[in-house]
């Protein structure tokens, strides 16, 4: 009885100190005198999340808020914001106080793993790997990938014509064959890997990087716990890694072929002008990342040798397990996002007949019968840009990594914003402020993006990239490839809506936001 008495007791201690201490780091956006929707003190707001998509829960915050709010995500504070001059600072103006990113509930440590790659690595790693990656994406190297990106698009084209033959009304669904498309271009322009995954829907790179995907959409419970209790994060990673050697994990079937492929570039005598190459030109293979990141830290002045050759630059360096983990990223990161993007396009000229008109005039006049679209005659498609930067404004499917975490306690536009707090952009009701898009923000209109029109608005009104140092990297990537397909597509077929399409697209949220049940229409041959 006394032992049960005991318990009881200590554990009621326990629970009354945990109760007290959440409390107190929930209080933070009280303190500060920063609106937003009371936590419940374990899960904080994360319930709102339940049967809405975070970028509906955004907007319907921001309409009881205002621009600028905070929420919990467990004990963990996040302040939202759709304020322009705010995002300006920190994404922009004070970027060396901002340069990490919002990390996952169950992550690998990114100042510690070895296999961090660009997208969570932070400070002095992240200046490095960005250095090696940037210059794979330059006005030549693009140039270079032309030939890569309009094979693909023909085939595309070949398999369009078979599927439209099937149904009676020509119906494709075009989220699907724009996978294929987006996955064949990264995997060959990339990694320099011959693939046929537009032909093969069951090839295995396809699968397998869906797989992975369609894995972090799962939410799992761990997820959950690692939100609540998110100082456990290395229990939470060793419990996902002990799950996932015992469920086949994609990753590693991508992780093993990435191995074998760089052996067998390391070993051949083929020579290869590619992002893989680059990487492999970059790689230092017996230093760690932290000799690497001390050597930035340092100072990189060029150095010579004792014979007075320049020294290898030990700023633009990887480690083996880098390359790897970044051959990965860029298959991940290009894949899903370009080919969403694309789908969203082609949905909106299916529903706008007069900007398909448009566009399609522009592209022949651009590119008499026969002359193949090339990263020269694409830049002066103006109106092809606009369509592009309009989708995206109404579909910005990749926001919610639009966040960055403060390092030291600063002012941003009169707000303190505390060491440790995450600075989330709320892109879609950006995207959607009356201040910045007039008052039909749902309408789909590229005249916005006119240089009469985009000349007077605030710079930041529109971020689907991200921006500053940390935005995108694949940019110029995703609209070449965008802008190739177009043309190829455009030219040849009218594209109607089809008899299942739902119009207006329901949208759900997986690694980005994308159409629920596809984007299904009628492809039709112009003769
Ligand atoms: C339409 C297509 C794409 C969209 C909408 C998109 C969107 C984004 C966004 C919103 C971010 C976060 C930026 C920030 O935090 O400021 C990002 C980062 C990134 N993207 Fe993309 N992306 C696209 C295509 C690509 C492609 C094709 C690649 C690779 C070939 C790529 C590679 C990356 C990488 C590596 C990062 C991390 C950059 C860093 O942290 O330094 N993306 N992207």
């Amino acid at each position: 009885m006394f032992f049960t008495y005991l318990l009881l007791v200590t554990l009621g201690y326990l629970f009354a100190v945990f109760y007290w201490q959440r409390r107190r780091q929930q209080r933070v956006f009280k303190d500060l005198g920063i609106p937003g929707p009371e936590p419940n003190f374990l899960f904080g707001n994360l319930i709102a999340f339940k049967d809405k998509m975070m970028c509906e829960q955004y907007q319907a915050w921001h309409a009881t808020y205002g621009e600028t709010f905070g929420y919990f995500e467990g004990p963990t504070p996040v302040l939202v914001t759709s304020n322009a001059d705010i995002l300006h600072q920190v994404f922009i103006k004070q970027f060396n106080n901002f340069h990490a990113r919002k990390l996952w509930p169950v992550q690998v440590d990114p100042d510690q793993s070895e296999e961090v790659h660009l997208f969570f690595a932070r400070g002095q790693r992240w200046k490095r790997l960005r250095s090696v990656v940037n210059p794979a994406f330059t006005a030549s190297k693009l140039r270079k990938m032309e030939p890569q990106m309009n094979q693909s698009a023909d085939r595309l084209i070949e398999v369009l014509d078979e599927a439209a033959e099937k149904s009676d009304e020509k119906r494709v669904e075009l989220c699907g064959l724009f996978r294929r498309l987006t996955l064949n271009v990264i995997v060959g322009c990339a990694l320099g890997i011959e693939q046929d995954a537009i032909r093969d829907p069951n090839n295995g790179f396809l699968k397998h990087c869906q797989g992975v995907i369609d894995d972090t959409t799962e939410q799992p419970v761990l997820y959950l716990f690692g939100f609540i209790f998110p100082t456990l994060n290395k229990l939470w990673m060793f419990l996902y890694k002990f799950m996932h050697n015992i469920k086949f994990n994609p990753v590693y079937w991508l992780e093993d072929r990435m191995k074998e492929y760089l052996n067998y570039r390391k070993k051949t005598d083929e020579t290869y002008d590619d992002l893989l190459q680059q990487m492999l030109d970059a790689r230092i293979p017996d230093k760690s990342f932290h000799d690497l990141d001390i050597e930035v830290k340092t100072g990189d002045e060029p150095q010579l040798d004792i014979n007075g050759n320049l020294k290898k630059s030990t700023f633009k360096s990887l480690t083996e397990s880098e390359v790897v983990a970044h051959s990965l990223l860029f298959l991940l990161a290009g894949y899903e996002t370009s080919s969403t993007t694309l789908a969203y396009i082609f949905y909106e000229l299916a529903t706008n007949p007069h900007v398909q008109h448009a566009l399609r005039k522009e592209i022949m006049e651009a590119m008499p019968e026969g002359e193949e679209p090339s990263y020269n005659n694409i830049k002066d498609l103006k109106y092809m840009d606009m369509v592009i930067n309009e989708t995206l404004r109404k579909y910005p499917l990749a926001s919610t990594v639009i966040a960055r975490q403060c390092q030291d306690t600063c002012q941003v536009e009169g707000l303190t914003i505390p060491s440790g707090m995450l600075v989330q952009a709320n892109v879609w009701a950006l995207h959607r402020d009356p201040k910045h898009w007039g008052t039909d923000p749902e309408a789909f209109d590229p005249t916005r993006f006119s240089p009469e029109n985009k000349a007077e608005r605030h710079g930041m009104s529109w971020m689907p990239f991200g921006a500053g140092p940390r935005m995108c990297v694949g940019l110029r990537f995703a609209v070449v490839q965008m802008k190739i397909t177009m043309c190829k597509l455009l030219r040849q077929y009218a594209f109607h809506p089809a008899s299942d399409l739902h119009s207006p697209l329901q949208l759900k949220e997986g690694a980005t936001i994308l159409p629920k049940h596809g984007v299904p229409l009628r492809a039709v041959r112009i003769p």
